[in-house]
Parts: C-alpha cells; structure tokens; sequence
C-alpha cells in the first residue's frame, strides 16, 4: 500500500459552492485507506468521481484519464478539489494512472483479447481457464506494476463475465505487483472482491459500509431471487 490518508485541508473558502455543495465532500475531513482495494459507492452524484479526480489532481495524473505521461488531447477539467486535498503516503509512490470510464472500451478491448476462453466459460472455474501471468503482461502498458491506480466505473464497459476477468488481473496485480487500486463502482460482482474496504457517499458522509450491506448488493440479491414479485411490485403498483 502506497497511499494511507486523504486530508481535507483547512481553508478560508465558504463551504458552499461545487465540490463542497456534494454533502459527502462537505463532511469529509479524513479518509483513511488500509486496504490495496478501495470502493467507492454510492448514488448518482453522491460524490465518488469529484473525490476520484481530486485524488488523481494530486498525484499529479491527467485528470481526464492518464498517468504522469500521457498527454490527451481531450479536455482535462482542472479538479475542483484537489487543491483542497492532502495526500499521506507511506512510501510515495508516483507510478500509476487515473482511468475514466470514457477510456474503458479500450480496456473492454483489451480484457476481450486476455480473456477470450471467458466466452466459453460454462461451469468451469476461473482459476483453470486464466492464468495471471498471460494477464500481467498483456496488462504491462497499462498496469505497470507498483503503483496507484484510479478507476472510475470500470464496469461501464464490462460484461459479468470479463469483470470477472478484471477481477482475477486485480488479484494479481494486488497481490503480484504491490498495486494499490481506489474504484468508484457501481457493480455487485466487483464489490464482492474479498479483502476490499467500501466506503459509501450516501447519506452525506463518507463511512466504511459491509458488502452484504450496500444497495447494490441488497437489491442484486432480492431481484435475483424474487424477480417476479420484485416486478409485480414495481411495474404493477
Ligand atoms: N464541474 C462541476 N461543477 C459543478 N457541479 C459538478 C461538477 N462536476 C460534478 N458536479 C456535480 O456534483 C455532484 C457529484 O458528482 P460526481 O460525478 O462526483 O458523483 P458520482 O457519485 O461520481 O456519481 P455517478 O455515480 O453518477 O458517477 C453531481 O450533482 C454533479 O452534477
């Protein structure tokens, strides 16, 4: 782990306009990260992108999806937080990238190309189908290894399947490569990653949340398992 602490810093600005009109990024005082993986969930607008970039503001990444390096030529908005933030490390680390879920379909891309043997996936576990390292090296442009990666809704452009796939590269990459990983998600599957700490941006505040606990998980489970009353309720109300 690269990263320990997110401060918000002091200041003399009124709390009142954009980032700190979001109520979770109002409250927010310290964050701390003890886990390589980090959720960030929550509703729409709760605040989990506005943190996200401001993370990304100050490790110095292009805000609008990139490492140190690259240059895009798509605007980067300047991070309206980030220069309220502090970044604690221990150590620092400067190696990593900020990927916004408009770069994903490249990535989608590149997991269909690792993950080809997923469209046969039938009953067969993961494990024996995807080997890690194929995974790592056809990641090493991207993922290059000890570093910090933010992402925001990797899942956007994933199938169930090659989330999945996403996961077992996330595993390895994490436990491999000394990666240390903050996702903002919607997704249940990648929300199920054993070991992660979730935080949640509901309810005005920024609080570490159980998986079993997050909406995500709840209503995935109760429309998987009641689908038809789930349905009869909502549509036929
Ligand atoms: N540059 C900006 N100026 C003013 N308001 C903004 C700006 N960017 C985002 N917002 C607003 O801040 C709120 C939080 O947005 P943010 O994108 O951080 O939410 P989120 O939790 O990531 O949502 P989602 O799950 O839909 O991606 C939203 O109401 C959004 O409209």
């Amino acid at each position: 782990m690269f990263l320990k602490r997110i401060t918000v810093l002091e200041n003399e600005v009124e709390r009142i306009d954009y980032p700190f009109s979001i109520p979770s990024i109002r409250s927010l005082k310290q964050l701390d990260l003890t886990s390589n993986v980090t959720f960030f969930v929550g509703e729409n607008g709760s605040g989990k992108s506005t943190l996200l970039e401001g993370i990304a503001d100050r490790c110095d990444f292009n805000t609008a999806g990139g490492g140190r390096q690259n240059t895009y030529d798509v605007y980067a908005a300047e991070s309206a937080l980030g220069k309220y933030l502090r970044l604690s490390w221990m150590p620092k680390v400067t190696n990593g990238f900020f990927l916004r879920a408009e770069s994903f379909y490249q990535f989608a891309t590149h997991i269909d190309e690792i993950g080809a043997s997923l469209h046969n996936y039938g009953g067969k576990s993961l494990h024996q189908q995807l080997h890690g390292e194929s995974f790592i090296s056809l990641f090493q442009n991207r993922f290059k290894g000890k570093g910090i990666y933010l992402l925001d809704e990797p899942e956007a452009a994933l199938s169930p399947a090659r989330q999945l796939a996403f996961m077992r590269i996330l595993h390895d990459l994490v436990n491999e490569k000394e990666c240390q990983f903050i996702i903002a998600t919607h997704s249940p599957i990648l929300l199920g990653y054993n070991g992660a700490k979730i935080y949640s941006f509901d309810n005005g505040e920024i609080t570490e949340i159980a998986y079993e606990q997050t909406d995500h998980y709840q209503i995935t489970k109760y429309f998987l398992n009641h689908r038809e009353k789930f349905l009869k309720d909502l549509l036929e109300e």
